[in-house]
């Protein structure tokens, strides 16, 4: 893997979408096609993992279990690496994913309640190990995600969007569990700002790690 892989993480509503889009409007012009954006569940030019992803964001599917669920997040990330972000980074590209295994570990981990250590071992089946060299982590209080959903997002609503504020404080815990295991990995930045800041602190914290000086 010679690239650079980075991941958005963050709890539902943090703004990992919103943001995204400001950074890459700020990188495309500097990386051009160096830069590939792509995210999770589903990914990129990847048919297979994005039929998983409408199976398992299917809100009319509330009878699905949660290991179920956590091995076709698996799955599905397995058939995006292969299909987009290993060619990419052996392409010496750099890789933007909305979405990499820390959700795992922390939606079914935490949220689902199996386990960080089943789903970490699930997933390193499915990755082969294969991690980001940095993860921008979207902090917010979840009450806060999913306040910002319910006011202003006209998208549609997936399975997990709605449990219960119970099940979001778990998936935040676990997050945090993750950040505090992978300090130098996880680059930690209040989600709880104006988006301006938001923007301007994940591009103070992605330009060392792109070689950019401003
Ligand atoms: N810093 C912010 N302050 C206030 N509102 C925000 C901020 N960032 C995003 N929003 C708004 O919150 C809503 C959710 O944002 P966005 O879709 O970017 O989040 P997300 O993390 O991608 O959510 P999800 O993971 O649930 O798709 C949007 O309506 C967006 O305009
Ligand atoms: C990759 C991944 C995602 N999820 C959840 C997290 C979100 O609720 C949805 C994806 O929605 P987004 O708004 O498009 O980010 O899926 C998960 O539970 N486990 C995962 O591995």
């Amino acid at each position: 893997m010679s690239g650079t892989f980075i991941t958005f993480e963050g709890p539902d509503g943090a703004g990992k979408t919103s943001v995204l889009r400001a950074i890459v409007e700020r990188l495309a012009p500097l990386l051009g096609d160096k830069l590939v954006l792509t995210r999770e569940p589903g990914g990129k030019d990847s048919q297979v993992a994005e039929a998983i992803r409408d199976v398992v964001l299917d809100p009319n599917l509330p009878s699905m279990d949660a290991w179920t669920e956590a091995l076709l997040y698996a799955a599905s990330r397995r058939q995006h690496l292969v299909d987009t972000v290993l060619p990419a980074l052996a392409a010496d590209k750099v890789v933007v994913s909305d979405r990499y295994v820390d959700s795992s570990i922390a939606y079914q981990g935490g949220g689902r309640r199996l386990g960080i250590e089943a789903v970490t071992e699930i997933n390193q089946f499915a990755t082969k190990g294969i991690m980001p060299t940095a993860t921008i982590y979207l902090d917010i209080r979840p009450e806060v995600g999913l306040q910002r959903i319910q006011e202003n997002r006209q998208d549609e609503i997936n399975r997990l969007d709605v449990e219960k504020l119970s099940f979001h404080q778990r998936v935040t815990d676990a997050y945090h569990q993750l950040a505090t295991q992978y300090p130098e990995r996880f680059l930690i930045i209040n989600a709880e700002q104006d988006l301006a800041d938001v923007i301007t602190d994940t591009w103070t914290a992605l330009m060392p790690i792109l070689g950019i000086h401003d």
